[in-house]
């Protein structure tokens, strides 16, 4: 094959400024086109075969219900069993595969995406209900996982796959890292394009062959991407894709004695499972399987009284509200100095407030929560807290034809209440008094989660002392809590939200290979 150059140094995808006519029209061109073609079927496939099982996870537009996005076989046991025989076989090949060739694929993959970047992105508005805004960002970072590892493979292959060891007289040593075996990679709704191809071209570039389990509620875009694989010519058998139910498909390849690693991302509960379950060693398991988890969060920012209050307010909003709070960085938690807090709460109100809801095609603010189960868990979660504090707006389901709720923020919660401790995944906000900043850390650091963490003061002493303290792997002061970039903000949390693992950071690629040492006497 063709080797692509590239320059070497990677440069994240630029989003797009919708303010710009020729940039409107390119995306309501695309949201056009891409409903035009909504309803369609999509295969499972399975090395050079392409399954339609007749039964399929039938995927629907959460702010339109009434309209299907595609209709997505549904993986069954037995063709999970063919994937990974397919996938097993395949590796004996791929591992061999040099690290230029398998980079290639995916910088030919990202050029062919950027192409359709608005295609791709009107794909994530209908199928998941993200705004122009936060779609275009879920494409870019698709596109930036493929361009940032392909060039951390091509530099690991210099410095890692022949690295120099301390020398000793009468032995030439070297160290290896190659690839691990077959991953299966389970991929969440919420990034259904970034971290679904993130992960799997992370596991692939490395050198191994997977399996693909998107989540229910995205299958399409993530078809779409297999699609796009398949047209960068990935040889067959590299990435097998088979959707399906969670503990169907799912937990049998966590299970599965062939599987040598799984990458998850998801929520705390289906992490702590897969980690379980994947620990237990099967009949005829020769490793332990490496599991990458990255989980939720229960992410909060901290306002002391030095702060620009303007900009501490809009990046309370923004982290709070951006896609609707599903997102694992978001901030759903806000927590401030008293002497500040009516004057913080009265902006972050006001700012709320004027957050429209509707249409993602029409490009609100505010769209959908996921489904029918994300929107009465979310509901639930705002009754849980008209006990736990003072309902300061929103508080409800909003108008719409799609599970829509209000963006919604309580005052005065207490720091052990539910709404401040568990992750809601939904429009709620819960805002928190702290007699002085220190104090504020100290409810901060309070959780079982440590993802995000924002910290807005103007005072250099306590700016250092909140970087050593607040314990997090994603710390941002004096801007919001969300919206990592590959490369500039390796994304991964501690405790309960994963196994520090750092996506799109220069170490994350070695979490998809092992370590081999050789000493050859001289
Ligand atoms: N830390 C991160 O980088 C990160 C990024 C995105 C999302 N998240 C977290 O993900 C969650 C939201 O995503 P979600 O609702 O899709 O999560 P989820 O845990 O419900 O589902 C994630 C995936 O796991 C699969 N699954 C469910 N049960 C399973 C089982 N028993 N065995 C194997 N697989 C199973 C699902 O089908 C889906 O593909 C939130 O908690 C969010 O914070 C974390
Ligand atoms: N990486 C994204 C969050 C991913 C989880 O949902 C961010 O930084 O906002």
């Amino acid at each position: 094959m063709t080797i692509t150059t590239k320059p070497s140094v990677f440069k994240n995808e630029p989003f797009t400024d919708f303010t710009v006519e020729a940039n409107k029209v390119a995306m309501e061109k695309a949201l056009e086109k891409v409903k035009g073609k909504l309803g369609g079927t999509y295969p499972i496939s399975i090395g050079s075969e392409t399954i339609d099982t007749g039964d399929y996870i039938v995927s629907i537009n959460p702010g339109s219900k009434d309209d299907v996005i595609g209709r997505v076989s549904k993986g069954t046991t037995a063709l999970a069993e063919q994937a990974m025989q397919q996938a097993l076989t395949t590796f004996e090949m791929w591992k061999n595969v040099s690290p230029a060739e398998r980079a290639d694929y995916l910088f030919k993959a990202a050029d062919l995406m950027r192409q359709r970047k608005h295609e791709f992105s009107a794909m994530l508005v209908y199928e998941v209900g993200k705004n122009w805004a936060e779609a275009d960002a879920d494409t870019a970072e698709a596109i930036d996982f493929m361009e940032f590892y392909a060039r951390e493979m091509l530099r690991l292959s210099k410095t890692h796959i022949n690295q120099p060891l301390t020398p000793v007289d009468g032995e030439k040593t070297r160290m290896a890292y190659i690839p691990l075996g077959v991953g299966v990679i389970i991929s969440p709704f919420n990034f259904p394009l970034a971290i679904m191809a993130g992960t799997t071209v992370a596991a692939i570039v490395s050198g191994n062959t997977v399996i693909l389990k998107p989540a229910d509620s995205a299958p399409v875009i993530a078809a779409k991407f297999v699609e796009l694989m398949k047209e960068v010519g990935l040889p067959e058998g590299v990435l097998n894709f088979v959707p399906g139910d969670g503990i169907e498909v799912g937990e049998y390849l966590v299970e599965h004695p062939k599987t040598r690693f799984v990458s998850f991302t998801g929520s705390r509960e289906v992490g702590c499972r897969i980690y379980e379950r994947a620990s237990k060693v099967q009949s005829g398991q020769i490793w332990l399987k490496r599991v990458i988890a990255e989980m939720g969060g229960k992410d909060g920012i901290v306002v002391d009284e030095t702060a620009d209050l303007d900009a501490a307010a809009d990046g309370i909003v923004a982290a709070a509200f951006g896609f609707q709070g599903q997102k694992c960085s978001a901030g759903s938690r806000a927590i401030i100095v008293e002497s500040v807090y009516d004057e913080v709460v009265e902006k972050v109100v006001e700012r709320t407030k004027k957050l429209s809801i509707g249409l993602p095609e029409e490009n609100h603010a505010v769209g959908p929560v996921i489904d029918q189960k994300a929107y009465n868990k979310i509901l639930s979660y705002i009754e849980t807290g008209k006990g736990e504090g003072t309902l300061l707006t929103g508080g409800g389901p909003a108008e719409g034809n799609g599970f829509y709720i209000e963006p919604t923020v309580f005052g005065d919660v207490s720091p052990q209440a539910r709404i401040m401790k568990e992750e809601i995944f939904g429009p709620v906000l819960a805002m928190a008094k702290a007699a002085d900043w220190k104090e504020a850390i100290e409810i901060y650091n309070d959780t079982d989660y440590g993802l995000t963490g924002g910290f807005f003061s103007r005072d250099e002493n306590r700016i250092s002392t909140a970087l050593n303290e607040m314990h997090c792997g994603n710390l941002y002061i004096n801007k919001k809590c969300t919206g990592a970039l590959v490369g500039v903000h390796p994304f991964g949390g501690f405790n309960m939200s994963g196994t520090d693992s750092k996506a799109g950071g220069y170490d994350y690629l070695l979490l998809f290979t092992q370590g081999k040492m050789t000493a050859r006497k001289i």
